[in-house]
């Protein structure tokens, strides 16, 4: 008997990458059926015809099926791979755009438009994980679902047993860009790291050797030999955001020395600077409805036309073999070491027992084992401390419909600088949210 995997969200724009990953290792993961799942009939019709052909014509045994009834997805699933986004970018933009309009980050994950779409999330993927439970509960739940910070908050509470992983692409991207700047393979590289998903810091890079290799380039940024890294991540070579996004991630390591920073902290340690640089007119959210999001469906639409996807083709890249390197390891029982989002239970021993935070841990077939990671100094812990406390909030707010709680959690959040804004911005959001949020009181 084979494994049945299922994409939950299966019309999303970052499918097809997964989808060329899950193709080309169908063997080794024992795939014999993949099944399409999103709540939009249009996209996940376009995806899963456009898979059903590119699968057949490539010769794959795997039987490929989409649907838009849950009951059926999940009936006999073997692995769920979660990664949804209610609102769309659409919301996205116009979370954006409020929160810029009022000076402050709009961003898909951090400061308020990480909390908008939190407010979104939580919802929506609780009634999800709470049907497989229902229906598959022996299945591996691994989200990539944002914001993967404050949404792991609420399942790991919600759903303490069940058997899920909440992961990020970004740790392995940035490692991925420094062992090519020292010429390794990231596989002969230990990455010491710890923090909050979007908020963490690397405190050393160990070599095949046991020699820390972060001295040596603290040593090259200080001495300004170089400004960013190059990036490993394919799909992301040419995206000007991603390319100035490492540029600001050298610069924030400059600042603050001590330890390497997860790129996305420059939204929180330079909020003034990201609005700054920021552009309301054409925002992220626009970038990618106009970019992605557009040449994905156009290129389903094609091929669906032409009915063939012989002249198609997939990229395998960091965002599909990570996602699928996790499943293998827990088929596999392997242990090999990722990062995963993961409740603390002592291993940052000066951090909240109760916390979720983004650590390494090795992954077998009973799940991730968190490895230790000791105290954390008095700078990250302070700004991860606070950062917890809205992360908790806003589980709080999404969860009891709290006005209160999410005020509070606004307060909690670095992006925002007093009391005014906050309660505004907050509005503004909830306004616009209507339809997604739960009803604040
Ligand atoms: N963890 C990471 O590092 C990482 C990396 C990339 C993307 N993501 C996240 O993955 C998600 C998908 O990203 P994307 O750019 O592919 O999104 P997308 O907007 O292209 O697609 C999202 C899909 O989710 C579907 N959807 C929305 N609500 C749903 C629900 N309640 N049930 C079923 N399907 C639903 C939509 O119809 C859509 O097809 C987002 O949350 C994004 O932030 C996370
Ligand atoms: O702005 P987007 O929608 O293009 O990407 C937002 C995500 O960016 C990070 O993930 C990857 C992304 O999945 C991949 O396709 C490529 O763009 O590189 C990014 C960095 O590796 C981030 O980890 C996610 O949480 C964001 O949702
Ligand atoms: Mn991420």
């Amino acid at each position: 008997m084979g494994n049945k995997f299922v994409m939950v969200g299966g019309g999303s724009t970052q499918s097809p990458g997964i989808l060329e990953v899950l193709r080309q290792r169908a063997k080794e993961l024992n795939l014999t059926d993949l099944v399409l799942y999103d709540n939009d009939e249009e996209r996940v019709s376009l995806l899963g015809q456009y898979t059903k052909m590119y699968y057949g014509e490539t010769g794959s045994p795997v039987h490929v099926s989409y649907t838009t009834d849950i009951e059926e997805a999940l009936k006999d699933a073997n692995f769920l791979f979660m990664q949804i986004r209610p609102g769309l970018n659409k919301q996205r933009a116009i979370d954006e755009k409020i929160c810029l309009r009022n000076g402050v980050v709009g961003q898909e994950t951090c400061g308020l438009g990480g909390f908008s779409f939190a407010m979104r999330v939580i919802p929506a993927v609780l009634e999800i994980v709470a049907k497989a439970q229902e229906i598959c509960p022996d299945a591996w739940i691994l989200n990539y679902t944002n914001p993967e910070a404050i949404l792991s908050e609420a399942i790991y509470h919600e759903f303490p047993d069940a058997k899920v992983l909440c992961i990020c692409d970004m740790p392995v991207s940035i490692e991925g860009a420094i062992a090519k700047y020292f010429n390794k393979d990231i596989h002969d590289l230990t990455f010491k790291y710890f923090g909050l998903n979007h908020f963490g810091w690397w405190s050393a890079v160990y070599d095949e050797n046991g020699q820390d290799l972060l001295p040596q380039l603290r040593e090259d940024v200080l001495t300004g030999k170089i400004d960013t890294l190059l990036i490993s991540n394919e799909e992301t070579t040419e995206d000007q955001y991603w390319i100035d996004t490492y540029k600001r991630m050298i610069q924030l390591f400059k600042r603050f020395p001590e330890y390497f920073p997860n790129c996305y902290l420059q939204y929180y340690l330079t909020p003034d600077d990201m609005v700054k640089e920021d552009d309301i007119t054409f925002t992220r959210g626009d970038y990618v409805m106009q970019g992605r999001e557009k040449r994905i469906y156009e290129e389903c639409r094609r091929v669906i036309a032409q009915k063939s996807a012989k002249d198609s083709s997939l990229h395998a890249g960091v965002h599909g073999n990570y996602i699928v390197d996790i499943a293998y390891a827990i088929i596999h029982n392997t242990h090999e070491r990722f990062t995963v989002n993961m409740m603390n239970h002592g291993a940052i021993s000066n951090f909240d027992v109760n916390a979720v935070v983004e650590i390494p841990a090795y992954i077998g077939s009973h799940g991730a084992e968190t490895i230790n990671v000791g105290e954390i100094p008095t700078f990250q812990k302070g700004l991860m401390e606070m950062q917890k406390a809205y992360e908790k909030k806003t589980v709080e707010a999404a969860l009891t419909g709290s006005y209160q709680a999410a005020i509070e959690a606004v307060m909690l959040n670095k992006t925002i600088p007093n009391y005014n804004i906050g309660k505004k911005v907050l509005d503004e959001l909830y306004e616009a949210n209507k339809q997604y949020w739960p009803e604040l009181k």
